[in-house]
């Protein structure tokens, strides 16, 4: 992945103020080539899943290369981005669990918290969230594998085909 990033951006009314404040960093960092705010803008009131899974939809449509969401405590952007196929979203606000979300999981999306962490450790984490990159070829690559093989595994199908399904996929994808 280059150091030409196009970043998402986006928050319910929660973690607007967070979200701005990010979005200005992001502008000014040389490592981000486009930044698409989302929403909400100042006084608007859109809840959660709307924003978190359109800021997902441009990343699984190639618009976009990642996306940093806010709301109050960042759970409720995660869960609504992880609705969308393809989507790997976490909620981080340590600096090992943001570099991880990256190398290991290949998470495009980053999600904070307003009401949880202060701004300027929101900043750091977004900063440093920014120079990490997955490695295609490092042995995590085959675990976040599993995890696209289980976003095919239909709910509720019978149960035979479930489990040779699964059983495929723990086959080619998992240690
Ligand atoms: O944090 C939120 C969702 O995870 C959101 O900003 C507030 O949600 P609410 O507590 O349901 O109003």
């Amino acid at each position: 992945m280059s150091d030409h990033l196009r970043i998402v951006v986006g928050s319910d009314d929660a973690g607007f103020q967070y979200k701005e404040i990010l979005k200005a960093d992001l502008e000014a960092d040389g490592r981000v080539v486009e930044v698409i705010d989302v929403g909400v803008r100042q006084g608007e009131r859109t809840a959660y899943p709307h924003v978190a899974v359109t800021a997902a939809k441009l990343i699984a449509d190639g618009k976009a290369d990642r996306a940093l969401l806010l709301c109050g405590t960042g759970l409720g952007v995660a869960i609504s981005a992880n609705k969308v196929p393809g989507i790997r979203a976490v909620t981080a606000h340590d600096s090992y669990s943001v570099e991880r979300a990256v190398m290991s999981n290949d998470a495009q999306v980053l999600c904070l918290g307003q009401r949880v962490v202060g701004i300027e450790l929101a900043r750091r984490l977004a900063r440093e969230w920014l120079g990490y990159h997955f490695d295609p070829t490092s042995n995590s690559a085959r675990k976040v594998d599993a995890i696209r093989g289980y976003e095919h595994v239909v709910v509720g199908a019978d149960s035979a085909a479930q489990l040779l399904t699964a059983d495929d996929i723990a086959k080619t994808a998992c240690d």
